[in-house]
């Protein structure tokens, strides 16, 4: 309610509110006559609260009511991936985090909240939930052994991210969480590192028979990143494995493409620790009984928003099933709707959320440019952009088709360039991000099965986004894979009018919320906003259209009405399967 509504009610509930507390002080009157009495004074109360709102008030309301609606209705299009059936029918309900031998050290819990605080607030950090362990500035102080502080230093990461310095505690504290952070702010680590813990501790605990595992899983959507995050795991528990006094821990790939008997072997010949995986194969080597989960307590889930999607839900709720005890969920994206957020507070054991600048927000460290090019002359213009930065440089485009053709028209200029979608075997994406990665080709040109989690080493300098994609989270993610971990990045977006507007519209707020230089033909496009006092969306959280407005909630529904699988055999993850 806006404040002159608050202050009328107050009014209300002062002057003309005095005579009903008479009225009811009053108690030798007729009840009848005092009950009907107070029904007049409330309608009457109700009515005077009515004509005192202004137009602009009532209007305010009204939208807010609608939105809620359409927020309630929509969100039906949401399930259950995150339970398990059986939990759900026999009404399981966990209520307390699972048991943790993690501790703070002691100085840091003499600092007080106070001190926590003001390290949240210095840092950007918002946090949500009850009994929240403090936010730590050194690795050290997190207690992980020492092979796991051997790889850190080796990769030359001195001290955790803001993302991290909260993240990671309330992980290793066995808190189910939800993280949100900018692309590039070292998100992987924070449920990394904690899986790999959790691992250590149970083989030292009760070392895995052969058959036995995983202790916990990562699940992200493509083949691409599960693989770059299988790599990350590998390098701690291979570390711990060959230090002197430490167990073996043991990581399992699980991705479409690539044959399942390799990928269960090692698990039946010894047992297996961690498993980083795309949900469909996943889901069949459960299926197929090659796998169980009872040793499992703990799930990540990576680009979270994307696995809770249409599409993937369907997965994730399926390997859920397989979970016949309590285990710790972590969810992590740089973009996270209020939907899946509101969804997964509902479904996660006391969650903690932890929040370093707005959810779907761009990276600040990526300069962004926008530029009007005719739709034929996208192609030539691009020879040109590339000059704009050294390489390594990325283009991504919303189809398979423009990515061949761009990709040989490049090659035919001479340009070192490799491409990757999802309609390309498994073998020449592979080959393609091997390339790329080791630098031997200087432009990626990718649909965004790229766009979401990977990371270069090399850094790339320029992202070129060839079209506007239809989704202004693809947008934050594909920018995101420059201007990482604190390093500067450049990111060119063509438009034209074949662009649909609400997608202009919630770039032109990227754009002004990241102080960046928004060109002429963005400025002109009317602002629902200024309707709207300032809020965006509040399904998909796009910044330039309201619910009314959101083109998600029409591809959604369109997408259940026509089937899930078909919906997504047309999308580039429908081959991550
Ligand atoms: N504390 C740190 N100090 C320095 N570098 C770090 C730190 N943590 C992670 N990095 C490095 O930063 C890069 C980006 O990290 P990461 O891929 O985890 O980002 P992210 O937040 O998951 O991004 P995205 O949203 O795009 O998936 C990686 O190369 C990683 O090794």
């Amino acid at each position: 309610m806006s404040g002159t509504a608050e202050s009328n009610n107050r009014k209300n509930n002062g002057d003309g509110g005095d005579e009903n507390i008479n009225d009811q002080d009053n108690d030798d009157q007729d009840d009848d006559n005092a009950d009907s009495k107070k029904v007049e004074s409330l309608l009457e109360s109700a009515t005077a609260l009515h004509d005192a709102l202004t137009e602009e008030e009532r209007a305010e309301q009204q939208r807010k009511e609608e939105e809620t609606r359409i927020l309630k209705e929509a969100s039906k299009v949401q399930t259950n991936a995150l339970q398990a059936a059986s939990e759900l029918a026999s009404g399981v309900q966990y209520t307390d985090s699972l048991p943790s031998t993690w501790s703070c050290p002691r100085y840091i819990i003499e600092q007080g909240e106070e001190q926590w605080s003001k390290t949240r607030d210095e840092w950007h950090m918002e946090v949500e939930g009850v009994d929240i362990p403090p936010p730590m500035k050194r690795f050290e102080d997190m207690r992980f052994a020492p092979p796991i502080l051997e790889v850190l230093k080796r990769k030359g990461i001195k001290k955790p991210t803001p993302i991290q310095m909260q993240g990671l505690t309330v992980a290793l504290a066995s808190r189910d969480m939800i993280g949100i952070a900018f692309t590039g702010s070292g998100k992987t680590l924070t449920f990394g590192l904690p899986l790999v813990t959790v691992a250590l501790e149970e083989e030292l605990r009760m070392p895995l028979l052969p058959g036995e595992g995983p202790i916990g899983i990562i699940l992200a959507p493509s083949r691409e990143l599960v693989r770059q995050t299988y790599d990350t795991i590998s390098e701690f528990c291979d570390e711990i494995s060959k230090t002197p006094g430490y167990p073996q821990l043991r990581t399992q790939l699980i991705i479409g493409g690539e044959p399942v008997r390799d990928q269960v072997s090692t698990l039946q010949t010894q047992g297996i620790h961690c498993v980083v995986a795309t949900p469909g194969r996943l889901r069949d080597i459960l299926k197929r009984k090659a796998m169980r989960l009872d040793n499992c307590r703990f799930i990540a889930l990576d680009e979270a928003d994307r696995l809770l999607d249409l599409g993937f839900d369907e997965e994730l709720g399926e390997i859920m099933n397989n979970f016949g005890h309590q285990r710790q969920n972590l969810l992590f994206s740089a973009t996270f709707p209020k939907k899946f957020q509101d969804f997964a507070r509902d479904t996660l054991v006391k969650p903690i959320i932890v929040n370093v600048g707005r959810a779907g927000a761009a990276n600040l460290d990526v300069i962004q440019e926008v530029e009007y090019v005719k739709e034929d002359v996208k192609i030539p213009y691009l020879l040109q952009c590339l000059q704009k930065t050294a390489p390594p440089v990325i283009i991504f485009c919303e189809r398979k088709g423009d990515v061949d053709d761009i990709h040989e028209y490049l090659l035919l200029k001479g340009v070192e360039a490799a491409s990757i979608h999802g309609g390309k075997e498994q073998e020449e994406r592979n080959e393609a991000i091997k390339d790329y990665k080791a630098g031997k080709k200087d432009v990626l040109v990718a649909t965004d099965v790229a766009a979401k989690g990977l990371d270069f080493p090399q850094s790339v300098q320029h992202v070129i986004n060839f079209d506007m994609p239809s989704e202004i989270e693809n947008y934050v993610h594909r920018i995101g894979r420059t201007g990482r971990c604190g390093k500067t990045g450049v990111a060119t977006t063509f438009i034209n009018k074949s662009c649909d507007e609400t997608t202009l519209l919630d770039l032109k707020h990227i754009l002004k919320e990241a102080r960046q230089r928004i060109p002429p033909v963005l400025m002109m496009l009317e602002d629902p906003r200024d309707h709207n006092n300032g809020a965006g969306c509040s399904y998909c959280g796009g910044l330039g259209h309201t619910i009314v407005d959101c083109p998600k909630i029409d591809k959604n529904a369109r997408q259940v009405a026509s089937g899930r699988k078909d919906a997504l055999a047309t999308g580039d993850y429908g081959g991550d399967w």
